[in-house]
């Protein structure tokens, strides 16, 4: 592991383990809930109380209602069938225990269908702020809540189909920076301000501070194309963080046909994390201190 990531709790996404003998067929496997140990649970209690402190007037509204009205607290690391059940009603979808990270088909087809794969193991008591791949916390704290709310729901599952197809016209970088940029380290305007509702950041201390805080990061407007030709990072924070008026705002992007989209960003040149267009709606120009200051450390 390289020293970079060391620092920030950053979560690998998308380094599938292909090459890893699959569980079963759709990769998904037992919780095994009673085998969780008490320094386990201990581990869920100190990164839920640590994080449900900091993200008081962080995380947006649709993160904070979604976490009251499910059956997740500081004591235990949740039952995912509990969790399933009050999804269901709520939204239709339901927490799937997978082992690690999945091929990304398997994701895309598990999204598609209303399920969404979360790792059953929990991150070790010295690696609180340093993860490899995305454990329960992550999955469950940073990204199940937002599952609660009906736009957000139809939007990854369209985005789970979407993948698919993705994935068959070879056009899945494009796809997988939309996920990245929205659903793992998005934010959104509200009336009381700018709020977290990517799990990548809502999971993460030191990011969830450095998102909202921080001068030195870029805070742009959504824009799906501009987005799809931008890469992001994976080993630090975030240069830029995209930001939607609303979530209703992706409702539009689950109705797009995204062939001739493609076909248009393929003849355009790929940006690069810490760029800023002249056509970009900025929010926030960021100083780029922090990240400037890394590449010279
Ligand atoms: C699809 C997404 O861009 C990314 O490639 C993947 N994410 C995940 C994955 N597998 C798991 N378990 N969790 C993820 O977040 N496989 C692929
Ligand atoms: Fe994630």
């Amino acid at each position: 592991a390289n020293a970079a990531s060391a620092s920030t709790d950053k979560v690998k996404h998308g380094l599938a383990a292909a090459d890893a003998a699959p569980p079963s067929p759709d990769w998904t496997i037992d919780q095994g809930w009673a085998n969780y140990t008490a320094e386990e649970h201990a581990v869920w209690k100190t990164l839920f109380e640590r994080q449900t402190k900091l993200l008081a007037g962080r995380a947006c509204d649709a993160f904070v209602a979604g976490m009251r009205d499910l059956p997740m607290g500081p004591d235990e690391i949740p039952d995912f069938r509990k969790l399933s059940a009050v999804l269901m009603q709520q939204t239709g979808w339901q927490v799937v225990a997978v082992p690690g990270l999945v091929p990304d088909e398997v994701f895309f087809e598990h999204l598609a269908n209303r399920r969404f794969p979360a790792g059953n193991f929990i991150r070790k008591p010295h690696e609180l702020d340093y993860l490899e791949e995305p454990d329960v916390f992550h999955d469950v704290f940073g990204h199940v809540p937002m599952l609660m709310n009906p736009v957000f729901a139809d939007y990854i599952q369209a985005y789970g189909a979407g993948g698919l197809k993705a994935h068959r016209q070879g056009m899945l970088k494009n796809l997988a920076r939309v996920y990245w940029y929205t659903v793992e380290f998005g934010l959104v305007q509200q009336a009381d301000g700018l709020r977290i509702y990517g799990a990548g950041i809502a999971s993460s201390y030191t990011e969830s501070i450095f998102c909202l805080d921080d001068a030195s990061p870029n805070r742009i407007r959504f824009e799906l194309e501009r987005v799809m030709r931008t890469n992001y990072r994976i080993d630090d924070f975030q240069e830029v963080y995209f930001v939607l008026n609303n979530l209703e705002e992706l409702l539009e992007l689950d109705r797009i046909d995204f062939s001739p989209i493609y076909a248009r960003i393929q003849a355009q040149p790929e940006l690069q994390p810490g760029d800023v267009l002249d056509t970009d709606q900025v929010l926030h120009r960021g100083t780029a201190a922090y990240h400037s200051a890394k590449r010279h450390a």
